[in-house]
């Protein structure tokens, strides 16, 4: 069984930088059944241009078959605060000029996508997760969560994501802007604005979600003799086009910006202390060759949250990874989950 809805939570957002949103719209999917005991939910935080609809994107780890699955679990996805896919965001129309948004959507930050989503999770009665996780945004998206309400999260997954935002994935982020701004139909605020930069966007941020390997792997031409019309080329131009068909120039320059934004240390002791606050039982997946979330990152998750532990895997992709490689990520999550059950064993008998 699934559903697709919308929540509109009517009283005013507020921002983690104090400007406010009014009738926020929040779409999301559910996939099973809440059971009796309510200990039945997994919830998947997405990344940068997916959508609620977590049995399409993450196939192979969520599905009928698949170790989360329908049958067995209650599975909410929801869509992110400034994304495409439904809920409010930047072409959405700002009830008080009756006009869409565009550039005058107001900034917001990964806590605010987190505080979307637990206003859903009100809504929907959910007052404990079985498992929460995400990769990469939606990584940064489950620690910010965990960092608030650890108590209702049983267990946290940590994939290609990290605790601060680094200077390195800022560049990436502001040179993917900085092609966006060289459209000139960004500023004419229209539906189709800056898809030409967004096109080029795009072809920036893949070479951080892949590899060297990945482009010889698949790139490389056959003959010796060619001087221009390269496939790397294609590859670049299709992958742009293919996002232009999917996906607008302001939602990708703001979750962008709240991407760069994420800071688990802002307005805390320090990142460190921050960490310490999640008392989930914990697993960080790192990708050995992720240039963008290098596992430095995952590790230092890992060393910093309680009862955390971390596991590396390697994948001709990089970065996105964490999307593709599920046999194996399947692997790795369902023994943490028996060992989950195992520890919860020992408690309980040493507490008995
Ligand atoms: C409505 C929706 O689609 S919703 C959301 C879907 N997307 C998401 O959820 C975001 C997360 N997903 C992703 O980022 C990506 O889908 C990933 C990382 C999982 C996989 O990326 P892909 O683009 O599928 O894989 P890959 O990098 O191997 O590229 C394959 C594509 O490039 C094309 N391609 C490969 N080489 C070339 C070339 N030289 N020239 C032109 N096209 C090429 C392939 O034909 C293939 O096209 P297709 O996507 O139309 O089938
Ligand atoms: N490929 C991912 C971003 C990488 O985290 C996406 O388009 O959502």
């Amino acid at each position: 069984m699934s559903t697709t809805a919308t929540y509109t939570y009517n009283k005013l957002f507020k921002l983690e930088n104090g400007k406010k949103l009014r009738n926020v719209d929040i779409a999301y999917q559910t996939y099973g059944k809440l059971n009796a005991k309510k200990d039945n939910v997994i919830w998947a935080c997405h990344a940068l241009t997916a959508n609620a609809d977590v049995l399409d994107w993450w196939k192979g780890l969520f599905g009928s078959n698949a170790l989360f699955n329908p049958e067995e679990h209650f599975i909410i996805c929801a869509n992110v605060l400034g994304s495409h896919y439904g809920t409010t965001n930047p072409l959405s129309i700002n009830p008080v000029t009756g006009l869409p948004y565009y550039l005058a959507f107001p900034e917001f930050t990964i806590r605010d996508l987190v505080k979307a989503h637990q206003l859903l999770a009100a809504h929907l009665g959910i007052d404990h997760i079985k498992v929460l996780i995400g990769g990469s945004l939606g990584g940064q998206q489950a620690v910010e969560w965990a960092i608030t309400d650890s108590k209702i999260i049983d267990n946290l997954i940590l994939l290609a994501t990290n605790a601060v935002h680094s200077p390195w994935g800022i560049a990436f982020n502001e040179s993917q802007r900085l092609a966006i701004s060289t459209d000139r139909t960004f500023y004419a605020q229209q539906p189709d604005g800056g898809l030409k930069g967004l096109k080029a966007a795009r072809s920036i941020a893949l070479l951080s979600y892949r590899t060297y390997d990945a482009y010889v792997a698949t790139q490389l031409e056959s003959v010796n003799d060619k001087t221009g019309s390269f496939r790397a080329s294609s590859y670049q131009n299709y992958q742009g086009e293919k996002l232009c068909k999917r996906f607008n120039a302001y939602s990708y320059w703001y979750l962008g910006k709240a991407m760069d934004s994420h800071n688990v240390g802002r307005g805390r002791e320090s990142v460190i202390s921050a960490l310490k606050l999640i008392k989930s039982n914990t697993l960080v997946i790192g990708i050995e060759n992720d240039v963008l979330f290098p596992l430095v990152e995952q590790e230092f998750l890992a060393k910093n949250i309680t009862d955390a532990s971390f596991q590396s895997i390697k994948s001709a992709y990089g970065h996105d990874g964490f999307l593709i490689e599920t046999d194996t990520l399947t692997n790795i999550i369902s023994n943490f989950l028996k060992e989950s059950i195992n520890k919860k064993i020992i408690k309980l008998h040493k507490t008995a």
